[in-house]
């Protein structure tokens, strides 16, 4: 099956380079600018050249002659660019590569591309990995989730690489659940590292937190076995201990009291506020959650929501 990767920043160019082992790729970028003639994305993956079988296109129609389409856009980016090319991509195999919940309607991006594109095939491509790592061809598990799962066992085979190791499940709220609520988390961890509350602080944000986004999961229906997998467990790991991602970084930067790039991805940011809202709508208890949208929207400062975590009223594990 022919793949082609709408997006051309780190994570997309990352998956096209992996991809481009098993043949011909086609990389769509809105502006491609000398990609295609420099055989790197100097911009957003510098130091990774392209493999032969990786051609960069700015023409969308072009890309979409593949039979599976990557998508790998920023969360808040999604609906708009699936509205706008719903034609082309209809009746196709859409995978999401982003991760987050939509501030607007509290969705995650398989239900953004149902409802966008209704007779697409939606799935979503996520888990424990860092473009970086994954364009050095280093080994990668991912999760790929499809409700349709003959579909799904078709992606499996197609976007396994000899670096990228695929498991497969129906489960698309919980894929889509643990890749967004763990980068909420990881700017809570950075956040209190960068504040000097130390390791065992940490490791309190990350098992409550993964005690929040079960809670959020099992509300919604998502089977507790995905969120324990690559796609909850294993990014939540990966995400809240690396200075290699953007959300611990932010966090870092919160709780230092430094500046942070506005221009860097960071989709933690507006899922945080995306699920406080939902959690207060739903009526569930998700503090950290909480304090990471309010030291986020300046409600808060990192010693006052460390504060009111540790002031709740107690209770069993
Ligand atoms: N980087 C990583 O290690 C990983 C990232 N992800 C996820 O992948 C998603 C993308 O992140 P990442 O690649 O890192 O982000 P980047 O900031 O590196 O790049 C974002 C890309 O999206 C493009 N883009 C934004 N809006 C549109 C649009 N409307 N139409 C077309 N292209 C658009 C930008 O294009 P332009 O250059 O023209 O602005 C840019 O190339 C995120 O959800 C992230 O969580 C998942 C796993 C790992
Ligand atoms: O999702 C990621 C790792 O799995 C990338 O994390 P950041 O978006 O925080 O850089």
């Amino acid at each position: 099956m022919s793949i082609a990767v709408l997006g051309a920043g780190a994570f997309g160019t990352a998956l096209a380079i992996s991809l481009a082992q098993n043949g011909p790729v086609v990389l769509w970028a809105r502006d491609p600018g000398t990609m295609e003639t420099e055989r790197e994305n100097r911009m957003r993956l510098p130091g990774r050249p392209f493999p032969k079988a990786l051609r960069v296109s700015g023409e969308l129609n072009v890309a979409c002659a593949a039979d599976i389409l990557l998508i790998a856009v920023p969360m808040q980016q999604l609906r708009a660019f699936l509205s706008e090319h719903s034609q082309i991509l209809s009746q196709k195999t859409l995978v999401a590569c982003c991760k987050g919940i939509e501030l607007c309607t509290g969705l995650g991006p398989v239900t953004v591309i149902s409802q966008a594109v209704p007779d697409a095939i939606p799935a979503i491509l996520t888990g424990p990995s860092f473009a970086a790592d994954i364009a050095r061809g280093l080994p990668t598990a991912l999760t790929l989730a499809c409700a349709d799962d003959t579909a799904g066992q078709a992606l499996q085979q197609a976007l396994t690489t000899s670096n990228l190791r695929i498991y497969r499940t129906t489960d698309t709220i919980g894929a889509e659940l643990g890749g967004a609520l763990k980068n909420v988390i990881a700017i809570a961890c950075g956040a209190a590292i960068g504040a000097g509350l130390g390791e065992s602080a940490r490791a309190a944000l990350m098992t409550r937190g993964y005690a929040e986004m079960q809670r959020l999961a099992a509300h919604l229906k998502a089977d507790p076995r995905t969120l324990s997998g690559l796609s909850g467990f294993g990014d939540l790991t990966l995400t809240c201990t690396s200075t290699q991602s953007r959300n611990y970084r932010l966090g870092l930067a919160l709780g230092e009291g430094q500046s942070f790039d506005p221009s860097v991805t960071v989709e933690g940011a507006a899922t945080a506020q995306a699920v406080d809202e939902l959690a207060q709508k739903e009526g569930l208890d998700m503090p950290i959650t909480a304090a990471v949208a309010g030291l986020l929207a300046n409600r808060l400062d990192v010693a006052t929501a460390m504060q009111s975590l540790l002031t709740r009223p107690l209770k069993e594990e």
